[in-house]
């Protein structure tokens, strides 16, 4: 066995440590220590055959039941699956089923629609964006008056920007139309119910919950509550979404199985339970804190470096106007450093995930200083 360890770690050797400071694009990072314990007491559990693994099953029901506490979901319905593409296709192929196939979505969607969209024979109307990088409600407003719509997405926490699209009046247009909305929130999901009041702004409706008309919301433990991959998370409204997704299974220990995987571990669920006890709404206030005081302090330096954000920070998530912004993200790669960039914007995109400290940020600023020189 030492033979294939020794050859496995030259591999690894190759990959890139969150520790290290210099992964400036990821939306996930460092797990946390329990976590590895929790991994290692589940690392052989299926979800996919949970009358085997009852105990792993319940854990999953309480992880969920406690998604909808954060959620404002009294009874929600759910699961802990592969990631937040997986929640959006679950959800997507509820409103299918449900409504039909043509859904309104903002120009900041996750590409996890585009999959949706080619697996599901979806008819996908994307909506532009206002200054603030929200989805334009006026457009939806005026499109669904024109047009049948099935279904709405409305994301709490762009991938690109951490804009927050106006959940509470998409929740409105849905229920004066009977439409679904989905919302995803697989980043901001673990962010956005945490945020100290210093970091919230009095032009921004912040609320994305269960509180309004919301039918489903994708929440992601693999990103800001540092669960280890693969752990996202898909909450509906309640049980009567269930008939839409089950399909027989008749092999197995239950009758019926909902999650697009079959086969899935138990671990993401264990971990997501766990951390959730672990932290408390305490300690996700402090982590959360933590990210948004360091994304300042990234603000501020920059800007004293002379560099123009696209935007005040909303969440974790800094876009750094460049006329270049491929190149630059290019030249930072070259040197070792790994930010990511914006789709509708030029500019440079970076997550201040919980592996990112202050002396990484200075680093990070005299590279990019030496590239924006060359
Ligand atoms: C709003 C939204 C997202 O920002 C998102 C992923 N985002 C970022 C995924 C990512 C993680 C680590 C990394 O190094 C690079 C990218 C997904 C898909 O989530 P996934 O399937 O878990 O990747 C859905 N919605």
């Amino acid at each position: 066995m030492g033979r294939v360890i020794e050859e496995l770690k030259r591999f690894r050797e190759l990959d890139i440590k969150y520790s290290e400071g210099r992964i400036f694009g990821s939306m996930c990072s460092s797990i946390h220590p329990l976590a590895k314990e929790i991994v290692s007491l589940f690392l052989e559990t299926n979800l996919g055959d949970p009358g085997l693994f009852k105990g792993t099953k319940l854990l999953e029901e309480k992880a969920v039941k406690l998604l909808g506490e954060i959620l404002k979901n009294k009874e929600p319905y759910g699961f802990i699956v592969s990631g937040g593409t997986e929640g959006n296709l679950l959800a997507m192929r509820v409103v299918k089923k449900m409504k039909g196939r043509t859904i309104i979505l903002p120009k900041t969607a996750h590409f996890s629609f585009e999959k949706a969209k080619e697996m599901m024979d979806l008819n996908l109307v994307y909506a532009p964006l206002t200054k603030g990088y929200e989805i334009d409600v006026r457009f939806v407003k005026d499109y669904v008056e024109d047009y049948k719509v099935d279904g709405i997405v409305g994301i709490a926490g762009t991938t690109e920007f951490g804009t927050i699209d106006n959940i509470e009046k998409l929740s409105e247009i849905a229920k004066e139309n009977d439409i679904y909305l989905h919302v995803d929130a697989a980043f901001g999901g673990f962010v956005i119910p945490f945020l100290p009041k210093e970091y919230r702004r009095k032009e921004i409706n912040y609320t994305f919950d269960f509180s309004l008309n919301v039918d489903s919301i994708t929440i992601d433990p693999h990103k800001m509550l540092l669960c280890p991959i693969p752990a996202g998370g898909i909450i509906f409204k309640n049980s009567s979404y269930k008939r839409y997704l089950e399909v027989d299974a008749p092999y197995l220990t239950e009758t019926k199985q909902a999650t697009i995987l079959g086969t899935r571990p138990g671990f993401g669920a264990a971990c997501t339970y766990g951390l959730l006890r672990y932290f408390g709404e305490e300690g996700l206030k402090k982590l959360v804190k933590e990210v948004m005081d360091r994304t300042f302090y990234f603000k501020e330096r920059l800007e004293r470096e002379g560099f123009k954000l696209l935007l005040e920070p909303i969440l974790n998530i800094i876009a750094i106007e460049d006329e270049n912004h491929i190149e630059t993200c290019k030249k930072l790669k070259e040197m070792g450093y790994y930010p990511s960039v914006c789709f509708n914007a030029k500019a440079l995109r970076i997550v201040v995930m919980p592996h990112i400290r202050e002396e990484h940020i200075d680093n990070f600023i005299e590279v990019l200083k030496e590239v924006k020189r060359d």
